[in-house]
């Protein structure tokens, strides 16, 4: 897979070099991340981006043709049948749903937007979809963009070690995660549950499976609604309404 980003700031995607399990994809080529930043791509002496908004109102624009050569640039060397998505709080809202629609593409194409946005005859003509994190407005479209490469790469082959695996991951079940423990077995009264130190591990992956739906039972319960529960999967979250006493 290869992820290219237009953005103002490349130093930010730095961070998915630091360290861990994005950074070790990048490392052995499960993933390559290129940068265009617009302001190469300027054609007036002070590398402007961007400029008032038509009509008035607060804050800058970014504008089309800086963005518009650098997708093109990246376009020439990603490829062709590039997918090009623009990060914006209007965007389809990105799930685990959207990190299995998005690693569809071998080659992604993310444009990251500063100021109050850019021209809407960017968005009509250059981008195919537009992809949003949260309703909430950021600084910048990076952060976003870095949030969903984070969550493809737990996808790629080979990207998480042996030991673990992206379909155990929260969510990808539908469910949200099991409680998680690890050493000291006692901590200031606190103890680790006794079945995940008995060693039977399919009485520790029913009980682990209980957890998840009781969560979501309790935390978000439109999660449950969207599912259809097994026959076991009813009787487990019984067994854990029951056990809590609610
Ligand atoms: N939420 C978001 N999900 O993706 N991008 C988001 C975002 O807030 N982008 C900013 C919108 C205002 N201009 C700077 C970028």
């Amino acid at each position: 897979m290869h992820i290219g980003v237009i953005t103002l700031f490349p130093q930010m995607l730095d961070a998915l070099r630091c360290g861990g399990i994005t950074a070790r994809a990048l490392e052995r080529g499960l993933l390559q991340l290129s940068t265009w930043n617009p302001r190469d791509f300027t054609h007036n002496k002070h590398r402007r981006v961007d400029d008032r908004p038509y009509g008035g109102g607060p804050g800058m624009v970014m504008q089309v043709q800086p963005l518009r050569t650098a997708i093109q640039m990246a376009i020439s060397v990603l490829g062709q049948d590039t997918h090009v998505i623009y990060l914006s709080p209007q965007g389809r809202r990105f799930d685990q749903n959207g990190v299995q629609t998005l690693l569809n593409y071998p080659r992604l194409l993310m444009v990251a937007g500063r100021y109050e946005g850019i021209d809407e005859r960017l968005i009509e003509q250059d981008i195919d979809e537009e992809w949003s994190i949260g309703d909430y407005v950021l600084s910048g479209g990076e952060l976003a963009a870095m949030v969903i490469i984070d969550a493809l790469i737990r996808w790629l082959p080979q990207a998480l070690g042996h030991q673990e695996s992206a379909t155990t991951d929260s969510f990808y079940n539908g469910l949200l995660d099991h409680p998680h423990y690890t050493r000291p077995e006692e901590l200031a009264g606190q103890k680790v549950p006794a079945i995940l130190l008995s060693g039977n591990h399919a009485q520790i992956a029913r009980w682990r499976h209980k957890q998840a739906l009781g969560k979501t039972w309790r935390r978000c319960p439109q999660l449950l609604e969207q599912l259809e529960l097994t026959a076991e999967q009813q009787q487990l979250l019984t067994e854990f309404i029951t056990e809590q006493g609610e």
